[in-house]
């Protein structure tokens, strides 16, 4: 084998280093701190590379790396790196998801008992010659209702951390089973707002996506008991900032605590640096500790050795596990089955217990598995930030969940030579959506039990209504008003329960404001937003 070049560009443990360099295969250069205009001129020359957080692997980066097979990142987030560049050129990108929770955890745990007892302002307090012994009495964590947004991986181990320190614990997340809250032992909060409702201390433990961004905003806030505590270990962003520094100036809140920044590094006339130190800083170092450095150093490397000396695909966040013959026999089925998938995730109940998928007629003939686990990575997506859920990763992620996956096939007649059915299943309830081909075209033919038949891609709303006149009509005049053209529509009653569900595909997408008039006219039970 020819040799293959990695390029180390972020500061990794010299371990992981010396496990690469001992490789008669591999050659590996440690060359950080580039600017980017050194990146690119040297990128070209390198086969693999391995970065941190500081590195941006942007597409012109990727684009430039002409001989570039793979890219490792020590640690979780991926957000410094272009997947969908690293996609279209065929690089791979893997990540080394559980080498740094712990130290994370132990990092937001740290932040909030430091915020709970002023430990840093007490510091500085004696450095500066004082003496402040009243100025910083604190408050015991010991019986406060801590709520944890996001309870993955970092999460959990939060809360065991708060748990042991007597808080009690309601978490938020939308994957989370009722099994595995019970599990951990927390109180599982429906939405956002029940979690915070009432809570004394917050923790954020999501990764940054589009409905993550300002979870934590000023109408949030309010929802907190006085003087609540907030930490932010997870990113930077899923805090407005603004809204955060007037919440502290005034009161509200008794002080945060952020490892993260929207930008980093931050500049020092951001409102937050406004707070008469109520708001304390750390410069993203929750996986700074020689434990998660090693760990998450030993396993990028171990990750690309392999890749490079066996073909070997670990953590990928962007790579699909088919080979190129099934993947065509199957393609146009995968298809349907991240529509169907990303339909669930914005209309089944939250926090399932599984997602089951069925097959009948000539489709059960076919590679299910790849189908289910497409289906399976088009409901996740909306879990994690844009391109971390793949066909590679999907089943450990819904494991880690406590979400089941079924799959079966079904010898009984269904009303189309082939279907997909997917169901939400959470206790009794059962919610399905389901496709086929109708000729060669793939089509939603079920929505929450109903037939209806629409496109699989595209914008649409799907509005739930009284089963009564004069609803399709208001629908139209609100879209017309914000001059969105219908492009097809389909309605399914259910007679006996009173009410009609209608797929609407549109032109262009229904922004927040036409969903909220439509939400309030009267008859209209629900309506929601799906782009697929
Ligand atoms: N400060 C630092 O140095 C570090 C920060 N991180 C960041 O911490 C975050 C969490 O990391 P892990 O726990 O390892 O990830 P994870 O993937 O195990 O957990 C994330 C959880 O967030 C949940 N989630 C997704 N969307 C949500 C929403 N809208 N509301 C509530 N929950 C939602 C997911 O279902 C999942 O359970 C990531 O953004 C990661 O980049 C991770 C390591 C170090
Ligand atoms: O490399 C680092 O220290 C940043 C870690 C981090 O934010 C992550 O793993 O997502």
């Amino acid at each position: 084998m020819a040799t293959k070049r990695i390029l180390v560009s972020d500061p990794i443990s010299e371990k992981g280093v010396a496990l690469l360099a001992d490789h008669p295969e591999l050659e590996v250069d440690v060359n950080t701190g580039l600017a980017p205009e050194e990146l690119l001129k040297i990128i070209p020359q390198y086969d693999g590379l391995i970065v941190r957080s500081q590195t941006t692997a942007t597409a012109e980066v990727i684009e430039a790396a002409t001989k570039l097979k793979a890219i490792g990142r020590a640690g979780v987030g991926v957000d410094n790196i272009d997947r969908d560049a690293a996609t279209n050129n065929g690089v791979v990108v893997m990540n080394t998801p559980t080498g740094n929770t712990i130290s994370t955890a132990e990092h937001a745990f740290s932040l909030l008992l430091s915020l709970a007892r002023h430990i840093p302002q007490a510091h500085g307090s004696i450095l500066a010659g004082r003496w402040d012994r009243k100025k910083y009495q604190g408050t015991e964590v010991n019986g406060k209702r801590l709520a944890v947004i996001g309870m993955g991986r970092i999460g959990a181990e939060f809360a065991k951390r708060a748990q042991a320190f007597g808080m009690t614990v309601v978490a938020y997340d939308p994957f989370l089973s009722a099994a595995r809250a019970e599990a951990l032992k927390v109180e599982l909060a429906e939405t956002v707002d029940q979690a915070l409702t009432g809570a004394d201390c917050v923790t954020l433990h999501v990764p940054m996506t589009p409905d993550t961004k300002h979870i934590i905003n000023a109408d949030r806030i309010e929802l907190l008991n006085k003087g609540a505590l907030i930490v932010n270990c997870a990113r930077g962003g899923l805090i407005d900032e603004v809204a955060l520094a007037a919440a502290v100036k005034s009161g509200r809140i008794g002080g945060a605590a952020l490892d993260v920044f929207e930008n980093e590094p931050p500049t020092l006339d951001q409102a937050v640096f406004d707070s008469d130190e109520r708001i304390i800083f750390t410069p993203h170092l929750g996986a700074s500790t020689n434990e998660a450095q090693e760990n998450v150093g030993i396993q990028v490397a171990e990750q690309l050795r392999d890749f490079f000396t066996q073909g070997a695909i670990t953590n990928a966040v962007n790579m699909p596990s088919l080979d190129a013959k099934t993947a065509e026999e199957i393609g146009d089925y995968l298809e349907l089955a991240t529509s169907l998938g990303k339909l669930l995730s914005k209309l089944a109940p939250h926090q399932p217990d599984s997602l089951r998928v069925t097959y009948y007629g000539a489709v059960s003939e076919l590679e299910t598995s790849a189908i289910t686990r497409t289906a399976l990575t088009g409901y996740l997506t909306a879990s994690r930030q844009e391109g971390q859920v793949n066909l590679v990763n999907c089943a450990a992620i819904a494991k880690s969940m406590g979400l089941q996956i079924t799959e079966s096939t079904s010898a009984e007649e269904a009303d189309f030579t082939e279907l997909i059915k997917a169901e939400i299943v959470k206790g009794d309830e059962v919610y399905t959506v389901a496709g086929t081909f109708v000729g060669s075209a793939p089509r939603i033919v079920n929505i929450e039990g109903q037939a209806v038949e629409t496109a699989i891609k595209g914008n649409f709303i799907i509005v739930k209504n009284d089963d009564r006149p004069g609803i399709v009509g208001t629908v139209g005049t609100v879209l017309a008003d914000k001059e969105i053209n219908i492009s097809n529509m389909s309605l399914s009653r259910n007679k006996d329960l009173g009410y009609a569900v209608n797929v609407i595909q549109l032109d262009s997408a229904a922004d927040e404001s036409v969903i909220n008039l439509l939400t309030e006219a009267p008859g209209i039970l629900a309506v929601t937003a799906v782009e697929l």
